[in-house]
């Protein structure tokens, strides 16, 4: 491992780490899911990071956009090697969390920096085929995809249509002659466009079409289809692949494109667990037109971890920064202090520290939930399907929102430096706004979201029971807030307070909208800014409850109990203070409240500021992952930013070539 020892860092950082409150291990157990599971981390970065293959020859930055394919398309496949090298291997990283550290923002960003040219095989690819595919299906082509004997990607979003899954053209059409689908794309728009690994990197994909059969069209559905020769790597007859060029980020996940023209493939290649076509051709519906978007479902629960972890690493690397960092004067005449000493420092970074724990704590919980409802729906009850989607499109739009939020807060606490690519935070900031955009764009869930809420709402009317995650709006009481209690429980039941009121005002526009005229769609479009907000309260609140719920069943010393209730504390007024107006106008909260809520914060930045580097070093990221110029264990900040300049490709002569050629020219034209 990098250097952890208390005395291999400067002089700031050994002071900042003598001053810890807390059990450092207890906090990294807990985020790991038990101390079994850290070491077990450890054990497999120690393994990883040990290989010199995964070394890169120089910083890609300083690569041509195919060199960097390459160089992290070598690094991948030796991954995949080393999966398969032996049985041991095999156990260590074949768990969900190991493969989701690998392909995400765990140990994965230590091995394949700019995305992984395989990560949609192993994030969508085959969890498609598990989720969709019949139990024969997944043994043919598991045994296949597992080995990375073929490798996939899932093929949804077109050049026309990402959110709107009905809208998509791509076809496949029954024959039932040759007992085979026709997969066509019929316009340039059907041109499947954004896949991750299909551009080069592929020879299969999951491809979503609608599907046709004797004569009618039954919807979008899931088909195994191969794009490459498994011999040559060529593009199939009939298909028509390519790379869609660089984007802001993840430039080495090689997206691409796809067209059809009449490509055939077996009857087989249809993933039929949920809906079939028999050899005649006859449709056999599913329980529930919608489990065919069941592998999004899965991918947005994923990252919602890849969220806070993206975050951990940007927070862990602003607040070892700000430690090291001494600027201006707090005291005329005194040495300059460590920028962590501002409040206005504090006040960037310790709400992110809290975030990571406030998304951790909705996001095991969602994990629970999608592990619950997934094995209901598998003996037929589907009966918590659309809580599940709720919560899965809540909490993936609050997780994405919020890490690339508090990632470009770290950026800008780290002044100019943050900037510098060797810092890393433009990398983590371009990764982690990408989630915003993919697997269902947030605005669109935030939508969803809203929908349900309305929906419970009128329930709750109704006199009807609502699911658990929704319950209070059934409680929705707009009488001010009597007592002086600001306890977490109050806290927790002004915000469902809040909520509950903005809901019900929501849909009392929707009614005025409707009794005015408007058809329902037209008054939803009309309201749909405030519905964006009530699911954003809504997800906040939810986030909210689980934080306070894991602290007070974590099983921790006192010590760490108290800095992690403190954190709890602080996300919870936080999020009041910056949408006051939401608890003042329902009634939930007074202005005195928020006076009073506004100073305990200040008093909790300050109690927490001695702990705020070993509440980072807690995180337990090696300095691999971090890969940061600012954020590593020592903090020797200015040698690394120094070294690193030197390496400059630029910097391995005096006069550039440019000089010769254009500048010269110029700077000597009159003489
Ligand atoms: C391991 C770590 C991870 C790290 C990441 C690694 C790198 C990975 C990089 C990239 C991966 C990105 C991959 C992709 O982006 S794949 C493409 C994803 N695309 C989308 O998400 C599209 C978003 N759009 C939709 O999901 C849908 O179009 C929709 C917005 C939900 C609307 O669907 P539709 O038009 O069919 O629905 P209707 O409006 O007719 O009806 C809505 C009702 O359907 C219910 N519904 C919708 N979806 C679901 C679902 N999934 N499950 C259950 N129910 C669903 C909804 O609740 C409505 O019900 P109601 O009763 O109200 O009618
Ligand atoms: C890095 C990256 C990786 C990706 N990987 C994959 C992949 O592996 N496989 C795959 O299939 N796809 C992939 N995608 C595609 C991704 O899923 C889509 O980009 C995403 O679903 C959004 O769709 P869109 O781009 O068509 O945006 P649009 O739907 O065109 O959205 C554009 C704007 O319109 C708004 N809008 C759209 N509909 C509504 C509505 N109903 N109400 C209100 N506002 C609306 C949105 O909020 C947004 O602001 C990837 C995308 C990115 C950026």
């Amino acid at each position: 491992m990098a250097a952890r020892k208390e005395g291999e860092c400067c002089e700031d950082l050994r002071r900042e780490r003598a001053k810890c409150s807390f059990n450092k291990e207890e906090l990294t157990y807990l985020m790991d899911g038990g101390k079994d599971k850290t070491l077990h981390r450890r054990k497999i970065e120690d393994i990883f990071l040990a290989d010199p293959e995964f070394l890169d020859p120089i910083r890609p930055e300083y690569m041509s956009h195919e060199e960097r394919y390459n160089n992290e398309l070598r690094k991948a496949c030796h991954m995949i090697r080393k999966f398969n090298e032996n049985e041991d291997m095999q156990q260590l990283v074949g768990e969900m969390e190991g493969i989701r550290s690998l392909m995400g923002s765990g140990l994965g960003v230590a091995l394949t920096k700019d995305g992984n040219p395989l990560a949609l095989h192993f994030v969508m690819f085959l969890p498609a085929i598990l989720g969709q595919g019949t139990v024969e299906q997944q043994g043919y082509w598991m045994s296949r995809a597992w080995t990375g004997e073929i490798i996939g990607t899932y093929a949804q979003t077109e050049l026309g249509h990402g959110t709107f899954l009905r809208g998509l053209e791509t076809t496949a059409t029954y024959d039932s002659n040759t007992q085979e689908f026709i997969i066509h794309s019929p316009t340039i728009t059907a041109t499947k466009w954004w896949p991750g690994g299909l551009g080069k990197t592929v020879n299969y994909a999951v491809v979503m079409a609608q599907l046709y059969t004797q004569g009618k069209c039954h919807g979008v559905h899931p088909f195994i289809v191969q794009i490459r020769d498994e011999e040559t790597h060529q593009s199939m007859p009939g298909v028509t692949v390519g790379e869609i060029g660089p984007r802001l980020g993840m430039n080495t996940n090689d997206n691409g494109f796809l067209r059809f023209n009449q490509y055939r493939i077996p009857h087989t290649n249809m993933l039929m667990k949920h809906s079939q076509v028999l050899k005649d051709g006859t449709y056999v519906k599913p329980a529930n037109d919608k489990l065919s978007y069941g592998t999004m479902v899965f991918v947005r629960v994923a990252i919602c971890f890849d969220a806070y972890r993206q975050l951990q690493r940007a927070v862990t690397i602003a607040t070892r920064y700000s430690a090291v960092r001494h600027q201006s004067e707090l005291v005329p005449g005194e040495p300059e202090p460590q920028i962590l000493e501002y409040q206005t420092q504090q006040y960037k970074l310790l709400p992110q520290i809290a975030t990571v724990y406030g998304i951790m704590f909705a996001a095991n919980d969602v994990w629970n939930t999608y592990n619950e409802v997934t094995g209901n729906i598998s003996e037929g009850n589907l009966a918590y399907l659309p809580e599940l989607h709720a919560l899965s499109c809540g909490l993936k739009a609050l997780s994405s929102t919020d890490a690339t939020n508090g990632v470009d807060v770290c950026r800008l606490a780290c002044g100019g430096h943050g900037y510098l690519a060797t810092s890393n935070l433009p990398r983590i900031y371009t990764t982690t706004t990408a989630a915003i955009t993919y697997e269902g764009e947030n605005t669109v869930m935030w939508l969803q979201v809203a929908r349900y809420l309305i929906k419970s709402y009128h329930d709750a009317q109704k006199g009807h029971r609502l699911q658990q995650s929704v319950s209070y709006l059934t409680t929705q009481s707009a009488s001010a807030h009597a007592t002086a209690d600001l306890s977490n429980t109050a806290l927790v039941a002004a915000y469902k307070q809040a909520v509950s009121v903005m809901v019900s005002n929501a849909a009392a526009h929707l009614q005025d909208h409707i009794s005015k005229g408007a058809v329902f769609e037209k008054a939803w479009n009309s309201c749909s800014v405030y519905l964006v907000k009530c699911a954003q309260a809504h997800a906040r609140y939810y986030t909210c409850e689980k934080f306070v719920d894991g602290v007070n069943r974590a099983e921790l010393s006192e010590g760490t109990r108290t800095v992690l209730l403190r954190l709890c504390r602080l996300y919870l007024i936080y999020h009041i203070t910056i949408n006051q107006g939401d608890f003042l106008r329902s009634g939930a909260l007074t202005g005195g409240d928020i006076s009073s809520l506004e100073k305990e914060m200040a008093d909790i930045l300050a109690a927490l500021r001695p702990d705020a580097v070993s509440l980072v070093d807690s995180f337990d990221i090696h300095d691999r992952v971090l890969d940061s110029s600012l954020g590593s264990w020592d903090g020797n900040v200015y040698q690394r930013l120094y070294n690193e300049a030197l390496k400059s490709p630029m910097n391995q002569t005096d006069v550039p070539q440019g000089y010769y050629k254009y500048l010269r020219p110029l700077m000597k034209a009159n003489l």
